[in-house]
């Protein structure tokens, strides 16, 4: 369905299935013509011109849709954010590398620039987070002192690394006299008293926010969201299913701020139920009644790159089946998902597997990737440590429970092994789209299971629910 049809579409479900739209991914036969920046007016402010704008885009989209290329015409995010994005921050994006919309991009990026509240559903490493970063930029005036745009996620190390995203798109340009804008991340953890300060003295435009930290800060009175033009909340299926986070986000889109007086979006890779959930949205006044559910990619909600396998294997073993899988399977780089330590094995003074399986890779893994831990019962500077050696560059792996398996980016990870299955299939979903992630999205990459024989109805349940199929390894 082309963009400009959304515009007047009613809030329902849309559910679109688009060919990969990155040139790396166009078959053969076809050239590239890069579409002219004319294509889009230049900018303008009224928001009634947002939808002129709009229309521009929306007729250049369709233009690649119903003439049949004779070379394909390859729209870049230019063409779709010209007119809507500071041309400081599309040059800011390109030098980055930001070149070609990803397929939630495509897709997205002109019915948002509408100002319509979406729910955006896509694979694991879409880039769903320079999308919403993209509106928030359009948005945001930074000669005005106030929070404009909050940024809402399940994990301190996701509020860094979109924070570090947000940082690089938005700094002061040197070329021209923009002033850049500013981006706070409130984060648990962190020394939020240097926060009061600073939401008092200078307030950011844009603030990333785990959903405790901003609660306690709203509660305080020391951050209202009056002048917050978006509100995202990234990894939306996460948080509305934890336990403990679950009030809170809920008073935050109802009660500290509302559906009526903000845009609203959503992002995930996993939305179980979504059309239940989509009714929810506008029930609860989450988000307005003409929210757009944009769903790429839904035949296959896991990545085409992913191979997935299985080796059975006794407990007692798996240690020494895991090393031989790192030393026939040699990754570049490995995320190894091990399950959390119940409370029985913490009261019985065990010591946690990740511990465990740390100590038998130090002691057995003779390659030379680094290897490191990541875990809830680290403490935060240990957490950031970890992260920090793997963004130095060089291989790693990492020995992690789930909290590394929600939006933490590590493009380079070739493999990943669940030591341990996780518990439900969405879980598994992120898990193993830590790997096959833009750009380097057309690369092969491994899944590996390390199951008990009891465990194998297990993994075929995974299997018929995210529809992929997984091929058992004899070792
Ligand atoms: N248009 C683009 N061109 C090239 N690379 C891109 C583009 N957009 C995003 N990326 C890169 O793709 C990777 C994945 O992006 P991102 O983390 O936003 O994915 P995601 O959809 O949020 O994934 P997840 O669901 O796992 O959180 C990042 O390294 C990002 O820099």
């Amino acid at each position: 369905m082309a963009s400009q049809q959304l515009l007047s579409a009613p809030h329902f479900s849309l559910i679109t299935k688009f060919s990969p739209f990155h040139p790396s991914l166009l078959s053969p036969p076809q050239k590239l013509t890069l579409f002219h920046s004319t294509t889009c007016p230049p900018l303008q402010s009224s928001s009634t011109s947002r939808i002129t704008n709009l229309q521009a885009v929306a007729d250049a989209c369709s233009e690649t849709e119903s003439n049949v290329p004779t070379e394909t015409t390859a729209l870049t995010l230019r063409n779709i954010c010209q007119g809507f994005v500071p041309e400081h921050i599309l040059h800011r994006m390109e030098e980055i590398g930001f070149v070609f919309p990803t397929d939630i991009q495509r897709e997205a990026l002109p019915t948002l620039f509408t100002g319509r509240d979406c729910i955006l559903h896509a694979q694991t490493g879409s880039g769903k987070t320079l999308t919403y970063l993209l509106l928030i930029l359009s948005l945001i005036n930074p000669q005005r002192s106030s929070v404009q745009a909050v940024v809402v996620v399940p994990t301190r190390e996701l509020g860094m690394q979109v924070t570090k995203v947000a940082r690089m798109l938005a700094a002061k340009s040197t070329d021209v006299e923009v002033k850049g804008c500013t981006v706070m991340a409130l984060l648990d953890g962190g020394m939020l008293r240097r926060h009061k300060s600073w939401l008092k003295a200078e307030p950011p435009a844009i603030v990333v926010a785990t959903v405790a930290s901003l609660c306690h800060m709203l509660e305080k009175h020391i951050l209202r969201l009056d002048s917050v033009k978006v509100l995202v909340v990234d990894e939306v299926d996460f948080l509305f299913y934890s336990s403990k986070q679950v009030g809170s986000v809920r008073k935050l889109l109802t009660s500290f701020s509302s559906c009526d007086k903000r845009q609203t979006v959503f992002a995930s890779a996993s939305i179980p139920q979504h059309k239940h959930f989509v009714h929810d949205c506008i029930q609860q006044k989450w988000t307005k009644r003409d929210v757009v559910h944009i769903h790429v990619s839904a035949i296959k909600p896991m990545p085409l790159c992913l191979l997935h396998k299985f080796v059975v294997c006794g407990k007692k073993n798996k240690h020494q089946i895991l090393l031989a899988l790192l030393e026939s399977d040699a990754p570049e780089s490995a995320i190894i998902f091990v399950g959390e330590q119940s409370e029985k094995s913490k009261k019985a003074g065990n010591d946690p597997s990740t511990t465990l399986l740390i100590e038998f890779l130090k002691t057995s893994y003779d390659g030379s990737l680094e290897i490191l831990l990541l875990e809830e019962d680290m403490n935060f500077n240990s957490r950031a440590a970890s992260l920090t050696e793997i963004r130095q560059g060089g291989g790693f792996l990492l020995v992690s429970t789930d909290i590394a398996a929600r939006g933490i980016d590590l493009p380079e990870t070739t493999h990943i092994f669940n030591f341990d299955l996780p518990q439900t299939a969405t879980d598994y979903l992120h898990r193993a789209g830590r790997a096959g992630r833009k750009p380097f999205s057309d690369r092969k990459c491994i899944v590996t299971n390390l199951i008990t024989s009891e465990e194998r109805f297990v993994l075929q349940r995974f299997e018929n629910e995210l529809m992929f199929s997984c091929e058992e390894l004899m070792l």
